[in-house]
Parts: C-alpha cells; sequence; structure tokens
C-alpha cells in the first residue's frame, strides 16, 4: 500500500508537474493566440487599409485611363493638327522661298528702276532747263521781230458793203489794192471825186478778211503780253465802221473778235506754262486789262473806216 501510496504521490506529482507543464503551456499559447490575435487584427486592418488604397487605387487608375483615353484622342488630333501645320509650313516655305525670290528679282528691278528715273530725272531736268532757255530765246527773238515790224502799227480792215446801210456797189469802184510789190497786203487806194488817194499801212485787210485772219497778226501781241512786255491794242474808227465786229465779234465760233480770243489764248497759255512753274495773275478793267507780272495789255484796236467817200476816222472804242 505504502509504495502505492508512493507511486500514487509521484504519479500526482508527476500529473501535477505535467499539469503545471500544460499550464504553462496553455498559458503560452494563449499568449501565442493573444499576440496573434493582434497581429491577425493589425493584419486585418492592413489588409482594410489596403483594399481601401487598391479600391481607391483602381479608381485612379479608371480616371488615369479615361484620362489617359482622352489624352490619347487629343494626341491624335494634334498629331493630325501637326501634320496639317507641317504641310502647311512646307507649302508657305515653299512660298516664302519663292517670295524671296521675287524679292530679289523686285529689289534688282527696283534698284534699276530708281537708276532709271535717277537718270530720267536728271535728263528732265536738263530738258527743262533747256526749255527755259529755249524759252527765254524765243522771247527774245519773237520780240526783236515785233519790235523790227515796228513799235507801233497801224492796220487797217475794210468791213464788206452792207446792203441795207450802204449806199449801192460802188465800193468796187472806189477801193481798190494795190499790186505793186512793196504795196501788196499793205496799201489800199480810194477814189475820192475821181482823185486816187493812196495809204499804206502795216497791214490792210480787205473785206474778205476773217476774224481769225485778222487775230493771226494780233495773236502775236498778245504772245508778247504773256512774255512780259506791254501792249495796247485799239480800234479806232467811224461809226459803223466794224469796230464792235472786229474787237467783240458776233455770236458763233468764227465769229469771235480779238478781245474773246485774245482772252482764250491767255488763258490757255497761262495754264500749259504753269507746269514750268509760271503764275499768271490777271485782272480785269472796263478798257480791259490784263496784268502780267508788272506789265499790261489793253485791247483795243485802231480801226479804219473806209466808206465810198474816203477815209474816214471816228471815234475810239
Ligand atoms: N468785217 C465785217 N464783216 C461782216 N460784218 C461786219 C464787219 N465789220 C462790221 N460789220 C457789220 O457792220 C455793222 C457795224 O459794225 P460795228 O457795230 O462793229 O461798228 P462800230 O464801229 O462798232 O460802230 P459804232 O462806233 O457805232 O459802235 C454791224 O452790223 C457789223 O456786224
Amino acid at each position: 500500500f505504502q509504495s502505492s501510496q508512493k507511486e500514487a504521490i509521484r504519479v500526482k506529482e508527476e500529473l501535477r508537474k505535467e499539469v503545471e507543464c500544460l499550464r504553462a503551456d496553455l498559458q503560452q499559447v494563449r499568449e501565442d493566440r493573444d499576440q496573434s490575435v493582434a497581429q491577425l487584427n493589425t493584419l486585418t486592418a492592413e489588409l482594410a487599409t489596403y483594399s481601401e488604397q487598391a479600391r481607391k487605387s483602381s479608381k485612379d487608375s479608371e480616371l488615369l485611363r479615361i484620362k489617359a483615353a482622352a489624352f490619347e484622342e487629343t494626341c491624335s488630333s494634334q498629331q493630325e493638327q501637326i501634320e496639317t501645320l507641317q504641310k502647311q509650313l512646307a507649302v508657305a516655305t515653299e512660298k516664302l522661298k519663292h517670295a524671296d525670290v521675287t524679292a530679289i528679282e523686285a529689289m534688282t528691278g527696283y534698284e534699276s528702276q530708281k537708276e532709271t528715273i535717277k537718270d530720267l530725272e536728271e535728263r528732265l531736268a536738263y530738258a527743262e532747263f533747256q526749255i527755259i532757255e529755249a524759252d527765254k530765246l524765243r522771247k527774245k527773238l519773237h520780240n526783236t521781230i515785233l519790235e523790227l515790224k515796228g513799235n507801233i502799227r497801224v492796220f487797217c480792215r475794210v468791213r464788206p458793203f452792207l446792203s441795207d446801210t450802204d449806199s449801192n456797189g460802188q465800193e468796187e469802184a472806189i477801193i481798190s489794192y494795190p499790186s505793186s510789190v512793196e504795196n501788196a497786203g499793205r496799201g489800199i487806194d480810194l477814189m475820192n471825186q475821181g482823185q486816187k488817194c493812196s495809204f499804206s499801212y502795216d497791214k490792210v485787210f480787205d473785206h474778205s478778211a476773217s476774224q481769225d485772219d485778222v487775230f493771226v497778226e494780233m495773236s502775236q501781241l498778245v504772245q508778247s503780253a504773256l512774255d512780259g512786255y506791254k501792249v495796247c491794242i485799239f480800234a479806232y474808227g467811224q461809226t459803223g465802221s466794224g469796230k464792235t465786229y472786229t474787237m467783240m465779234g458776233k455770236p458763233g465760233r468764227d465769229q469771235k473778235g480779238i478781245i474773246p480770243r485774245s482772252l482764250e489764248q491767255i488763258f490757255k497759255t497761262s495754264q500749259s506754262l504753269e507746269s514750268q512753274g509760271w503764275k499768271y495773275c490777271m485782272q480785269v478793267s472796263p478798257c480791259i486789262t490784263l496784268q502780267y507780272s508788272s506789265c499790261n495789255i489793253v485791247l483795243s484796236m485802231l480801226l479804219l473806216r473806209h466808206l465810198h467817200t474816203g477815209v474816214n476816222v471816228g471815234n475810239i472804242q
């Protein structure tokens, strides 16, 4: 019994020790379990975090995918634009090259034209100088001729026979014109009571002379006035001798007298001389005075009236 008892005590001791060991193991297992639970919790938390992150990442990646698609689309359209622009650039470059060539050509042309213009300007200046010199010479020669013709000249104009006012048909018998060389166009013979009276003038216009024929002589004097010389033309003659007709004329182109024709010549010449730098200032007074620089031209005309009975000197117009 005693040995059994001892054996039992020993077994009991062993069992107690085993229980203690088991308790220690259990404790260890519990601690391990607690640790594992803690780790599990941590891992679960981490998993949740990772899951959340994964969810977010997936969302982000979806967004990024959409953005990437949009960018790709934009990129492809921009690529197209780039291609188009490159083509345009190539065309523009080509054009630019062409324009460069044209510009160089134009520049060369411009330079040569500049040279031509310069040359022409020089020639024009020289031509203008020559014109001015030639004009001076012309004026001088023209007025020398007029001086040689005589500073005071008397022209005689015979007006045609007027059937309603003049006595019948004696004109030819009374008026005749000498045909001698020295008096041709300058002389006039009148019969007065059977006696022949001869007169000579610088020029005689017979009854057939037109207004134009008369003005051919006067226009030289008008030109003198335009050249700066003083000129006076006046008509003188008896009533009805044709002063008004000669000076003013009648309506109608060929009937214009000295005054309108002179004015036409003055205005025409003064306008054409404007291009040479001349400026004319004209003034008209009751006796028709046209002023050029300090010179005056007074238009009137000495007109002698030759009637059947002889030479009559009438009033001054
Ligand atoms: N050369 C001519 N050709 C044709 N008709 C003329 C000519 N000369 C004058 N006459 C005419 O003679 C007439 C008288 O001329 P005008 O009136 O010109 O004379 P006048 O000398 O001016 O006279 P007054 O001193 O009285 O004014 C007018 O009818 C005019 O048309």
